[in-house]
């Protein structure tokens, strides 16, 4: 039960859609950045200091340990194909600039379900994730605290007691900490109020990305908010900030979806239907097409429109859809043609429940 058993399946716990407001949140990530003393930055870092990290960050992890721990196992990047390396992008487990690296000096560990993640030697030296399903900020957070205790046990943080964690980019020095969310908009979307909320959380020192997270776009039904600032705020503000501004955008898309459903009931209703009929009757999809039609298929569903498919399968196929899930999948390499072919089949698959 480790990281082959993540590569090898589409589930992880984030797409269980038990959280809070998961009508709106899909996922809720803490991640903290840590370095070591003594030790360069990874962007200054040799082979010789490359490889003590990895072993004293090995020796850090607890051995046999239940519960988040379980599972959790440090593996090198050259220990895993460049497709498994995508594949834990498209999962949302690892950025996809680690994703680019094959060193056997960076790494990542996973635990068993995907809630705890941890890369090693990427912008910093440690990068702790957790990421649960909807709006869990708090339990996200503790997951995170709980994982950085433990390592502190044995490793020697570099920490300042003016400026708080030491980081590459002095971006994140302080707390080193950035909370976000993945939203699913599309209300907000579909009446053009995306450049307005944009605008009005960077007065929150909030930021809007999109989602993979920095550098990709923040286009389409898809969000993720997360603070900008982590110097001069505690854990607790950044955390409460980001869930009382999180809240007021779930509940204004709320109120804009029942104003679609109340002015355009039938217009929304063969939208949605059309783009269910869509998903179920295609022969070949592109990865875009498809996550427009699932948006919809989504949202038909947290209005009652669509009543015999679960969110959390809508989740698995935001993911499954990708190009190394697809792959995958098959278990061979695809080009783009086959690829739209197999996502047809796997969407067909997953909505209807019968196989091909
Ligand atoms: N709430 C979330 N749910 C799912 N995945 C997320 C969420 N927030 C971020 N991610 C994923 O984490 C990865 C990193 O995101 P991002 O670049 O925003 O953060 P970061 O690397 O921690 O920030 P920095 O820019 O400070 O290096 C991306 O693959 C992104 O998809």
């Amino acid at each position: 039960m480790g990281i082959t058993d993540i590569l090898n399946r589409t589930y992880v716990s984030w797409m269980d859609a038990a959280g809070p407001e998961s009508d709106i949140v899909i996922s809720t990530r803490v991640r903290l950045a840590r370095n070591l003393n003594q030790l360069p930055f990874p962007h200054l870092t040799d082979e010789a200091t490359g490889k003590q990290l990895m072993q004293k960050i090995r020796a850090a992890l607890p051995e046999n340990e239940e519960g988040i721990f379980r599972g959790l196992e440090l593996v090198s990047l050259s220990q895993l194909s460049p497709l498994d390396r995508t594949i834990l992008v498209e999962k949302h487990l690892i950025s996809p600039e680690h994703a680019e690296s094959n060193s056997p000096y960076r790494g990542v560990a996973v635990n068993y379900d995907g809630s705890v993640a941890i890369m090693v030697n990427e912008e910093d030296h440690l990068r702790i994730q957790c990421l649960l399903s909807g709006l869990q900020v708090n339990q996200a957070y503790k997951y995170a605290q709980t994982v950085d205790d433990k390592l502190e046990e044995s490793l020697d943080y570099a920490f300042d007691s003016r400026r708080g964690y030491l980081t590459a980019c002095p971006t994140n020095v302080g707390t080193g900490m950035r909370t976000s969310v993945m939203l699913h908009l599309p209300a907000t979307a579909m009446t053009n109020q995306i450049n307005s909320l944009i605008q009005n959380v960077t007065q929150f020192g909030l930021t809007v990305r999109g989602m993979y997270g920095e550098g990709t776009e923040a286009t389409g039904r898809f969000y993720q908010v997360s603070n900008q600032v982590t110097l001069g705020q505690t854990e607790e503000d950044i955390i409460n900030n980001l869930w009382t501004v999180v809240i007021q955008i779930v509940e204004q898309e709320r109120y804009l979806r029942n104003g679609l459903l109340k002015e355009m009931k039938f217009q929304l209703e063969d939208r949605i239907l059309r783009s269910y009929g869509l998903l179920t009757n295609a022969r070949m999809i592109t990865s875009n097409e498809a996550l427009g039609l699932l948006s919809d298929v989504r949202m038909g569903m947290d209005l009652g429109i669509i009543t015999w498919v679960n969110r959390q399968v809508l989740n698995e196929l935001i993911v499954a859809i990708k190009p190394a899930h697809l792959q995958k999948a098959a278990g061979k390499e695809m080009d783009p043609v086959e690829r739209d072919l197999k996502r047809a089949e796997i969407i067909k698959e997953k909505l209807t429940g019968k196989k091909q």
